[in-house]
């Protein structure tokens, strides 16, 4: 027993490499690789194909603007986001999905304070929008019953 305890501390404390988002490079990172994974999803890429078409470079610089001065202060974005998501046919199975594949991201790449601040502004901002949009958060049972 106490061996099979300590190594898989041991394996724990080899695999961790992931530290938290700490500057600008990090944030980076954290978009280029979400956004990757947004464009290679189809639910997500038939919403965002369309409006960024190969404006991609853009949208991306926008976004780290947007996540640095969430989580760094930069104070980089000075817009409103909410705006232009009111025109975007949007479900609870988009908003879902976004959420699925930006906390994956993080956790793939980061770990602490900053990396869990990341996860909880990204959900309550879809909350947000959700409601905006009358984006019901309740799961519905397909099932029926
Ligand atoms: C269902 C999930 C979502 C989809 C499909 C989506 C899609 C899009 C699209 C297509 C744009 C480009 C709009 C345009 O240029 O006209 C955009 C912009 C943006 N989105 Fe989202 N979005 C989603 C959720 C979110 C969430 C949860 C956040 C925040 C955490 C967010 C933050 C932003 C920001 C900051 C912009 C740039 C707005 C600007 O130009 O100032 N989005 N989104």
């Amino acid at each position: 027993m106490a061996v099979q305890v300590r190594s898989l501390y041991k394996t724990d404390m080899m695999e961790e490499n992931r530290k938290d988002i700490a500057d600008e490079t990090d944030v980076e990172l954290l978009v280029n690789s979400f956004y990757t994974k947004v464009r290679n999803d189809h639910l997500l890429d038939a919403v965002f194909g369309p409006v960024i078409k190969n404006n991609w470079d853009n949208h991306l610089k926008i976004m780290v603007d947007f996540w640095s001065t969430l989580l760094l202060y930069t104070r980089k974005y000075n817009s409103d986001p909410l705006p232009k998501h009111l025109p975007l046919e949007l479900s609870k199975e988009h908003f879902d999905r976004w959420i699925q594949l930006f906390n994956e991201t993080v956790d793939e790449l980061f770990v602490g304070v900053i990396a869990e601040n990341a996860k909880k502004r990204a959900s309550s901002i879809a909350k947000i929008m959700k409601a905006v949009k009358g984006i019901s958060d309740v799961e519905v049972n397909k099932q029926g019953s």
